[in-house]
Parts: C-alpha cells; sequence; structure tokens
C-alpha cells in the first residue's frame, strides 16, 4: 500500500541503534546470555510500550538494552536495523548509540564500537547502504562522565563522524555540554544534539550558539519562537523530526496536530526519522504513512522531506 513511500531514496539521519532492538531479538538475546527478564514473553514486554513521556521511554529502553553484552550481540542489533534499511530504501544512515549505556554496566566500550561497526561496514559492502556512526553522550549524567567518552573514543576517532546529545532532556541544557562540545570539535568531530523535543526553545538557542550543532534532533517546539524560527529558516538547519515517537512520547496528543508539514511549508528543512523504530511502531516509511494518512502528506510533500535527508546528510 505504501510501495511508493517504500520507493523513495531517503537518508535516516535519527535513529537510535539500542532503540532498534525489536522485542523479538531482545528476547533471543536474553537467552544466549542466559539473563531472567522481567517480561513473560514478547507480547507482554510489547504491551509495556505505552508511556505518557520521554522519561517512561528511557527507563524501558534502558531496561531493554541491558541484554546486549558481546560483540556479537552488538553485530546483530545493527544487522537487524540494516535490513530494515534495505527494505525501505533507506541508501544512507546516521545512527546514534549510547556508550554510557554499555560502559556503565561494564561492557568495554571497544566490544560495543566493534560490533556496531563491523555491521555497518558489511552492510556497506554487502547491502550497498553508506553511514557515519554518531557518539551520543548521555545529558543526565554528568560533564565528567562525558569528557571520559570522549576520551574511550579516542583510540577509534576514525570510526564517528560527530558526537551528540540525548537522554532526559528537562533539566539538562546544551549549556551542561558546552566544554565537552568545544573539545570534540577541536579533535574534529561535527555535532548534533537532541533540542527541543520536551525541551524550551532556549534549549534549540543553546545547542546552535554554544554547542554549535549542524542539525537539530527534534527541534519540533521551535514553533513557539519565532525569530528562531527565522534563524532555522534562513540558515537552513536541518531538523531531524520523527512523527511516530512525538506522539508514542505525547509531546504531539495525535499526528494530526503534528507540525512537521507546517515547519516543511514554512521552509524549514525537515527530515522523516524514526528515533526508536522498535518502541514506536515502525521505521521510516512507517513514519511516512503516518503523515500521509492523518496529515495528508502528498507525494510531492514527500519527495521534499526525502531529499531534505539526502541533502542534510553530514557525510
Ligand atoms: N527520543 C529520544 N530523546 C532523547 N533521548 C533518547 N534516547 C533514545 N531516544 C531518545
Ligand atoms: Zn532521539
Amino acid at each position: 500500500m505504501y510501495d511508493w513511500l517504500n520507493a523513495l531514496p531517503k537518508a535516516e539521519l535519527h535513529l537510535h541503534l539500542e532503540g532498534s532492538l525489536e522485542p523479538e531479538l531482545l528476547f533471543a538475546l536474553a537467552e544466549r546470555n542466559k539473563i531472567k527478564l522481567p517480561w513473560n514473553d514478547v507480547e507482554a514486554l510489547r504491551s509495556a510500550y505505552a508511556f505518557n513521556n520521554l522519561q517512561e521511554f528511557l527507563d524501558l529502553y534502558y531496561a531493554g538494552a541491558d541484554v546486549l553484552r558481546s560483540e556479537q550481540d552488538f553485530y546483530d542489533l545493527t544487522w537487524a536495523y540494516l535490513q530494515k534499511c534495505k527494505a525501505q530504501n533507506v541508501i544512507h544512515t546516521e545512527p546514534f548509540f549510547d556508550p554510557q549505556t554499555h560502559t556503565d554496566r561494564g561492557i568495554p566500550f571497544e566490544v560495543v564500537l566493534r560490533g556496531i561497526k563491523q555491521a555497518l561496514v558489511d552492510g556497506e559492502k554487502q547491502l550497498g547502504i553508506s553511514h557515519g556512526l554518531i557518539l551520543s553522550f548521555l545529558r543526565h549524567l554528568s560533564e565528567e562522565e562525558a569528557f571520559k567518552t570522549l576520551e574511550q573514543a579516542r583510540p577509534f576517532r576514525d570510526a564517528f563522524i560527530a558526537v551528540g546529545l540525548d537522554s532526559s532532556e528537562m533539566g539538562h541544557p546544551p549549556s551542561k555540554f558546552q566544554r565537552v562540545f568545544d573539545k570534540a570539535r577541536s579533535e574534529g568531530y561535527l555535532t548534533v544534539a537532541h533540542a527541543g523535543e520536551e525541551g524550551p526553545p532556549e534549549y534549540i538557542w543553546e545547542a546552535l550558539d554554544l554547542l554549535k550543532i549542524e542539525r537539530i534532533d527534534h527541534g519540533v517546539r521551535a514553533i513557539e519562537d519565532e525569530r528562531l524560527m527565522q534563524r532555522i529558516i534562513d540558515e537552513q538547519i536541518p531538523l531531524t523530526v520523527c512523527p511516530l515517537s512525538n506522539t508514542k512520547l505525547c509531546v504531539f496528543d495525535d499526528m494530526r496536530q503534528h507540525n512537521i508539514l507546517q515547519m516543511l511549508e514554512r521552509g524549514v528543512k525537515v527530515t522523516v526519522n524514526s528515533d526508536d523504530p522498535a518502541y514506536f511502531g515502525g521505521y521510516v516509511t512507517e513514519n511516512f504513512a503516518a503523515l500521509h494518512d492523518s496529515l495528508g502528506m502528498t507525494q510531492e510533500q514527500a519527495q521534499r522531506l526525502a531529499q531534505n535527508s539526502l541533502d542534510a546528510r553530514l557525510v
């Protein structure tokens, strides 16, 4: 039914690899690693996917990530995501991963990175999907811990194109990580950050002015600040918007209230992404389909959104 949306060549610019962990794989990895789960089966886990806000989701997302232990686990996770990309004509992806979610559980940085990177390299060779990997800091943790993570990444500098910032937004403004991002930029990393998902427009200003980001992840609350909107339009700063995520996390009560097409028509460089597809009900094509079903997105608008994603690549 959505073959025309599936067929559009597109890039995905906002995807957390840990958020692509489907319940079936989660259970398989739990069995492989002999981990007892608090859910009886896949259906019980899926029925827990009802969230009132970002934090409720994050609590489950970090709990789910605990089944990822070995290099092979991270490879399998990433490979499963790349298969979805192939099926949906995502020809380029710039995924995030959160090293601290794993190093804080005692999994060495290099175990995580090697598994992910090997799958991405195989994806290039075998599936023709190009990539740029983004190391994302957890903003609910301290500046010092982010510096430590940047240090752990140093021997693998070439594996990354950028650093990012995710996790609980409220109370953790971009300014908290200004010095970490300064250091990262001095080492040649590009920068992106989640801002204006649940947080106010001020956080987007900080991300632009203090973290010097190339793209805004989410950014949907920019619409509350006209001066900010003008800047984003004038400078053509891309927004990586995640419609299904925004409705599942109650950023918008209903998809019919989502502002992505309004932004598109105002000249904002918005893109469509899946964020955490295993938890939010779909990959990129399902996100496009939701815009068609609920907002009446036209074929021409879909083409512009897909083209924006290709134009907004960092590599
Ligand atoms: N949507 C999101 N916002 C912030 N942090 C995240 N980590 C994974 N998904 C996230
Ligand atoms: Zn995200």
